[in-house]
């Protein structure tokens, strides 16, 4: 699945040079670092209020909805800065190979 990351990555990478009339991500990197950072955070908050409606009414929908935009603006904002989703899913793998390590050593102590 984290096909689809590199996928994505690729495209938002070529939209940097593409035209913001025409591009959801152009327009995004033509108003700048604040307006990237401004979808993350209101993006960030409408996961949050989904994941409570969800707890209440068992619908995960729009939970499932507004994280995909939360990666997605995520990805963003990674893109702008140079980085993309292998650098996050590296530093992932770093920390679950730590933890087994020591979740070894705790079965061999
Ligand atoms: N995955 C996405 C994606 N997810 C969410 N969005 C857009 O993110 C916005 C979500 O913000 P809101 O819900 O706040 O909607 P809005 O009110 O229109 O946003 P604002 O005016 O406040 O900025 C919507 O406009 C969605 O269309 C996305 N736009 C693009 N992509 C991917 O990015 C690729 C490149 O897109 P373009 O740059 O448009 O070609 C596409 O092929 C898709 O794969």
């Amino acid at each position: 699945m984290s096909d689809i990351l590199q996928q994505l990555a690729q495209v938002l990478e070529a939209r940097k040079q593409a035209d913001p009339e025409s591009s959801y991500v152009a327009s995004l990197h033509h108003k700048g670092l604040n307006k990237i950072l401004e979808k993350v955070g209101e993006e960030c908050t409408e996961t949050l209020l989904a994941a409570k409606d969800a707890e209440h009414s068992g619908e995960t929908r729009d939970l499932v909805n507004e994280t995909a935009d939360l990666w997605f603006h995520s990805m963003v904002m990674l893109s702008r800065l140079g980085l993309g989703p292998d650098d996050v899913l590296q530093e992932l793998a770093n920390r679950f190979d730590l933890s087994g390590l020591e979740e070894k050593a705790s079965r061999n102590s």
